[in-house]
């Protein structure tokens, strides 16, 4: 465990997380892993805050940020990136705690940037925007995990009156993430994130919307479409708001992208219109190549099921005994996580299922038998 330095001997640092959603329930979760500190959340929706008390991922919650922020060592904004903006406007009117150290974790970094360094000149408070290069489809508090940026390449973009070493007190402050941290120039990061995250995800999107339209006619499409098509759209599933902040703020990056991205659409549709078999091959050897040599990713992902959390009382057998409900029902797990196990405190039990049907059907049957049951949003 590590301290940074607290002002009293016995009093603990303070870290408090705005938006606790995927990325700030894993954020927290992994500085709490590392670090004796007491960590507030701060988010607008009460059952997200209440679901983090509940997983011991905060020890306090509120709806607003004032009094927590203004006692903070460390503050990490993890709301959509719009958010994000507005968030870094209302710390900055706060009275702060000398030395603090305010980070990000959102998905672009240019306009989070250029906010942050417009109203954070001083030297009492530090912007260092950050991006940790892993998530999910999922989104919500629920989701989070300590290890979800394992490995994973975690970019730093420091303020110009950032310090290396304040620098160096954000990546303690991580470094339960065990994730490689990578300090970028914000546009550089852009430019990077456009072409690795943010164009895939449009092209995955639009790839569905195509399915849709050709389902309507189609039903049975949508039990056809297999891994191929689920490997290459499953980031569609994600979150809305995310994306729609995501590629407002990338703009300027993604326009020439996707002009380019039709022009090689355009290349591709000459070449099977011309029948021409050499230059198809070669389309697909060369991105073969490219993609071979790309290095494999060993974690970070979460697969996609449909998760039933149960609240229950840590007894031996209640495993057992929500297991043979479902089991009783023919009801087929995929996987089953404790997701905390402490005396005299209730825990959660996290079931997958493969197929939303049986979910709901899991869900039925355990509430029946009086349990209390909830699913993400
Ligand atoms: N999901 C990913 O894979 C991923 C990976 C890396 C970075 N990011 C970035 O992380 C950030 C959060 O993404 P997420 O996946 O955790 O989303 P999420 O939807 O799981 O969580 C966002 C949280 O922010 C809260 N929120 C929204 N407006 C708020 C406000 N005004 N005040 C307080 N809380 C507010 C929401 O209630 C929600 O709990 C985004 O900026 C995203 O670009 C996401
Ligand atoms: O794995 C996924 O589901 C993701 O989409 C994660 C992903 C990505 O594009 O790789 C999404 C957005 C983030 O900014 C970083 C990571």
């Amino acid at each position: 465990m590590e301290n940074d330095t607290p002002a009293h001997p016995h009093e603990c640092p303070k870290a408090v997380v705005i938006g606790l959603g995927l990325i700030g329930g894993s954020v927290a979760l992994a500085i709490r892993a590392r670090h004796q500190v007491h960590i507030t959340g701060v988010d607008v929706h009460e059952a997200s805050l209440r679901m983090a008390k509940a997983l011991e991922i905060i020890d306090e919650g509120h709806t607003t940020m004032e009094e927590s922020v203004q006692h903070a060592d460390v503050i990490i904004i993890a709301t959509p990136v719009s958010k994000t903006l507005e968030m870094i406007d209302e710390i900055a009117s706060l009275p702060l705690k000398d030395g603090v150290i305010i980070t990000d974790v959102g998905s672009t970094k240019g306009t989070v940037m250029a906010e942050s360094e417009r109203l954070f000149h001083t030297k009492e408070a530090t912007f260092i925007g950050g991006h940790p290069m892993a998530g999910s489809h999922k989104s919500g508090v629920q989701g989070s995990r300590g290890d979800l940026f394992e490995n994973a390449f975690y970019c730093l973009t420091p303020g110009k009156n950032a310090d290396a070493s304040e620098v160096e007190r954000l990546k303690r402050w991580l470094n339960g993430t065990n994730a490689h941290f990578i300090e970028l120039d914000p546009n550089l990061h852009d430019l990077f994130a456009g072409s690795v995250s943010h164009l895939p995800h449009i092209v995955a999107a639009s790839l569905v919307h195509q399915l849709a339209e050709l389902q309507q006619d189609h039903p049975v499409l949508g039990d056809l479409a297999a891994g191929g098509f689920k490997d290459i759209t499953r980031i569609a599933s994600a979150n809305p708001v995310m994306w729609r902040d995501i590629l407002m703020h990338n703009k300027h990056v993604l326009l020439p992208m996707m002009e380019r991205w039709q022009s090689d659409m355009q290349t591709i549709q000459n070449l099977i219109e011309e029948e021409n078999d050499t230059g198809l091959q070669q389309f697909f050897s060369v991105a073969k190549q490219h993609r071979d040599g790309l290095p494999s990713k060993k974690k970070g992902a979460i697969p996609s099921f449909y998760d039933l959390f149960v609240d229950v009382a840590d007894h031996p057998g209640v495993i057992s005994e929500v297991t043979g409900i479902l089991a009783d029902k023919g009801i087929s797990i995929t996987n089953i996580r404790i997701m905390e196990a402490r005396e005299d405190i209730m825990g959660v039990l996290r079931l997958s299922f493969r197929k939303e049907a049986d979910r709901q059907k899991g869900m039925d049957c355990l509430e029946a038998e009086q349990f209390s049951v909830y699913i993400s949003e």
